[in-house]
């Protein structure tokens, strides 16, 4: 179980420990007079699904089959809240390769759909896209978390987000019940691209200048689930290779998303990042840029950060960045009031 440690005065932390949904009633407290309870996301829970009434009658129901309902009846409000609102989940990295957990990811990414919240899934692929390089003989090299991106590792990166990762999280979705639409930026020019600043030593690696979201407004009005590959292209039709957490950001900010979530392979953002028991639950923006500013963050933590200070910026109501490798991480940032990960307000 994760606790918080001290940390610089401008990172705002809780040191709550992350939560047991089925069981953790000190997460809220009681709203003096209307007998519901405040949680640290500032979310009414009502009082009976914090401590619900016991039945009386000698066929009630096992304390496992209780505590199940209770975790649902727990979700309704947050249900009730984020109901027809957009969420972008961003899906990479460490956190995809687990092939047992990919279905459970997905499976709770259905369920949200299925009870009326809204998401769009932005995929990376990064270790798979080193796996395919290592095949052409190409050792996989990175800057700041961006991948130098030469003419042949593009076409690999196309190949392999657009053609192979891409369609896997499409049947995925479709197995799982629900029914996903894959896309990469090119389609519809969903994404225009440029390139980076720092082309010289990145090659083809792009920022993104321009989201029309257009296409995606059917497909989510319709109940499908888009599943975006981050390969876009500029105005000439040469490709570029998008950061996947940055196009989230870039894509829910076009989309006035609620929230964005970023699924990685670490608990969040750490104050220590050799210390797993850091765990920053709460930042505001200032904090997170000091966190940088300070060489705290790191690595491929700096685009993460970055796309979640630039979509809080444009409007996007919370960001978060979660654990992937955990079961149900997805489930607990949205529908509990705990939370898991860390979560960066505006
Ligand atoms: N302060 C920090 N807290 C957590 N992780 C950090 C921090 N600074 C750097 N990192 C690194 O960032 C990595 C997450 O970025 P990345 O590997 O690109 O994730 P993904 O592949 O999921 O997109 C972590 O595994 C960790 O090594
Ligand atoms: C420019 C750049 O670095 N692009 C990324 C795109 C995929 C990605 O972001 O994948 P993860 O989320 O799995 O890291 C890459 O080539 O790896």
């Amino acid at each position: 179980m994760l606790l918080t440690k001290p940390h610089p005065s401008s990172v705002l932390l809780s040191s709550t420990p992350v939560p047991n949904p089925s069981t953790d009633a000190s997460r809220v407290t009681p709203l003096a007079s209307s007998g519901a309870v405040r949680g640290r996301r500032g979310l009414r829970v009502s009082a009976a699904s914090v401590a619900p009434a016991q039945p009386a009658s000698a066929s009630r129901p096992s304390a496992p089959a209780l505590s199940r309902v209770d975790v649902l009846s727990e979700a309704l409000p947050f249900i009730q809240r984020f109901k027809g609102k957009t969420v972008v989940v961003k899906y990479g990295g460490a956190a995809m390769k687990s092939p047992e957990l990919q279905p459970s990811v997905i499976r709770d990414l259905v369920l949200l759909s299925c009870v009326g919240l809204r998401p769009v899934l932005v995929h990376g692929g990064g270790p798979e896209i080193n796996a395919w390089l290592g095949r052409v003989g190409v050792e996989p090299q990175f800057r700041n978390g961006l991948r130098v991106t030469d003419a042949l590792t593009m076409e690999v990166v196309e190949m392999v987000l657009v053609g192979k990762v891409n369609k896997q999280l499409v049947s995925l979705i479709n197995l799982a019940g629900a029914t996903a639409v894959g896309l990469c930026g090119k389609d519809a020019r969903l994404l225009t691209a440029r390139p980076s600043p720092d082309a010289a030593a990145l090659g083809f690696v792009g920022e993104v200048t321009h989201v029309d979201p257009s296409i995606l407004h059917p497909i989510i009005k319709s109940g499908h689930i888009p599943v975006i590959a981050t390969v876009a292209a500029d105005e000439t039709g040469q490709a570029y290779n998008i950061n996947a957490d940055t196009a989230a950001g870039e894509i829910a900010a076009a989309l006035g998303a609620e929230k964005l979530l970023l699924l990685t392979d670490v608990s969040g953002i750490l104050a220590d990042r050799d210390d797993p028991g850091s765990l920053v639950k709460e930042i505001n923006i200032a904090g997170v840029r000091q966190m940088v500013a300070d060489g705290k963050v790191g690595g491929g933590m700096i685009p993460k950060v970055e796309c979640c200070v630039r979509a809080l910026a444009q409007g996007v109501k919370t960001a978060s960045i979660i654990d992937g490798r955990v079961p149900h991480s997805l489930l607990l940032e949205i529908l509990t009031d705990e939370g898991t990960g860390t979560m960066i307000t505006g």
